[in-house]
């Protein structure tokens, strides 16, 4: 039917726009914003996919020429967040009557399994494991813990390694008991925004404790269930080498949404790291992916990478497991124990490579005398381990939201 004169039209009384004019005429802006960051394909790799297939662009609101973008993140990510940013402004103040445009992003990780009374606010547990012993399986759970509270999400890092715990030492914990409630529950320690429970809090270090399989087990439900963890995005648990009683307890007694196997380019690492892998999928615990950890060094004086202990392991496993490799770290040598004016003359990394313990300090009180570092990740130099570890952890909380998504379907 055509209009006829009577019809209201709306958006004009004699030429003057009324106010619902106004509010269909914000509403064709806001909406063309949005098309406009859809069509851009707003996204970066580390999300898989851009920001309007994953539902990400929650809202968008314009007034006076500024657009007010929602931006809803799957993963508290500070590096998605400087990526995108750019991205979303440009596609937004490509649109006609749009001068300037605000971002606000939102993040939270998604909840991937049933929680048990035991954990109650814990969302995700991760364990990070390794076939091989010295590979720098608690250097990585450490600094992606870091890297993770760093980005906004709240963590909480449990040294389940029973037979090297090291956590204390790399967050520059002493070996302090920790306080306890009026429930004896046990509070974590905290550093650099990660609560820490090690057994070494308990123990000591010069305590040796025989530990056989139901000790292990009993230890690890401890660990867990009787420590004040509160709320947490993701509970990062460095698990000891190999598949032991430790391993055994943690996928029987708990929730665990996902393993990341930490794990060196040379063969032999990677046989050991595929059979990790094997007894993860043995008890249905998805394998978020492969971290591969001392792939390459890049000589500082003719900035060439060279491959000291070989290449393609990673990949190979990834291929074989079809797991994907969540990140490389070069072999840097500001990880682990060089002092940070570094003329230590005692590279870590180097003269421990695979099999050594960590040589650092052993209490806050030597580490603070020594002028040792915090873990990489809490630095502001560490170049191209740094930016690795920040990825490796925006990928693994990705993956945990793909592994939740899948549980929910
Ligand atoms: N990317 C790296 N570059 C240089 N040194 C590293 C790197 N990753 C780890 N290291 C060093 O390698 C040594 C072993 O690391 P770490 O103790 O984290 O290994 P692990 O696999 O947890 O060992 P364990 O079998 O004792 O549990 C340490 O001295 C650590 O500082």
């Amino acid at each position: 039917m055509a209009d006829s004169d009577e019809t209201p039209h709306a958006g004009r009384n004699d030429g003057v726009p009324t106010a619902s004019a106004d509010a269909s005429q914000r509403d064709d802006t806001a909406a063309a914003v949005r098309e406009a960051i859809a069509s851009a394909g707003v996204g970066t790799e580390d999300l898989s996919a851009d920001l309007a297939a994953i539902d990400g662009i929650s809202d968008v609101i314009v007034r006076d020429g500024v657009a007010s973008v929602e931006i809803s993140l799957p993963v508290p990510s500070q590096t998605l967040r400087d990526q995108l940013a750019m991205d979303v402004v440009a596609a937004a103040e490509s649109v006609a009557g749009v001068e300037s445009a605000d971002i606000d992003f939102q993040a939270s990780a998604a909840d991937p399994r049933e929680r048990i009374d035991m954990l109650p606010g814990v969302k995700n547990v991760v364990a990070v494991a390794s076939g091989k012993g010295g590979v720098g399986k608690s250097t990585i759970a450490a600094n992606l813990a870091v890297a993770l509270a760093d980005a906004g999400a709240a963590v909480g890092l449990l040294d389940a390694d029973v037979y090297g715990p090291n956590a204390p030492t790399l967050l520059g914990l002493d070996e302090r008991r920790p306080n306890a409630t009026s429930d004896d529950e046990m509070v974590p320690r905290e550093a650099y925004g990660v609560r820490t429970m090690s057994m070494e809090f308990i123990t000591g270090e010069d305590d040796p404790i025989i530990w056989r399989g139901p000790l292990v087990d009993e230890f690890i439900k401890q660990l867990f269930g009787d420590v004040q963890w509160g709320k947490l995005d993701y509970l990062i648990v460095d698990l000891p080498p190999g598949t032991g009683d430790a391993h055994l307890s943690l996928v029987q007694h708990f929730p665990v949404a996902g393993a990341v196997i930490v794990t060196t380019p040379q063969e032999v690492a990677v046989d050991d790291a595929a059979r990790g892998l094997v007894g993860f999928a043995r008890h249905d615990t998805p394998v978020l992916g492969i971290v591969e950890n001392m792939a390459g060094f890049e000589c500082p004086d003719c900035e060439s990478l060279h491959d000291i202990f070989g290449t393609g392991g990673a990949d190979d496993l990834a291929d074989q497991f079809d797991v994907p490799v969540l990140g490389r770290i070069p072999l840097e040598p500001a990880l682990g124990s060089m002092d940070d004016d570094g003329d230590s003359g005692r590279p870590p990394g180097i003269d421990v490579p695979l099999v050594g313990r960590l040589e650092l300090p052993r209490t806050y009180e030597e580490r603070t005398q020594d002028n040792r570092a915090p873990p990489l990740a809490c630095r502001t130099d560490g170049g191209a381990a740094r930016e690795q570890l920040r990825i490796t952890a925006s990928r693994i909380a990705a993956r945990l939201n793909e592994a939740a998504v899948t549980f929910r379907k």
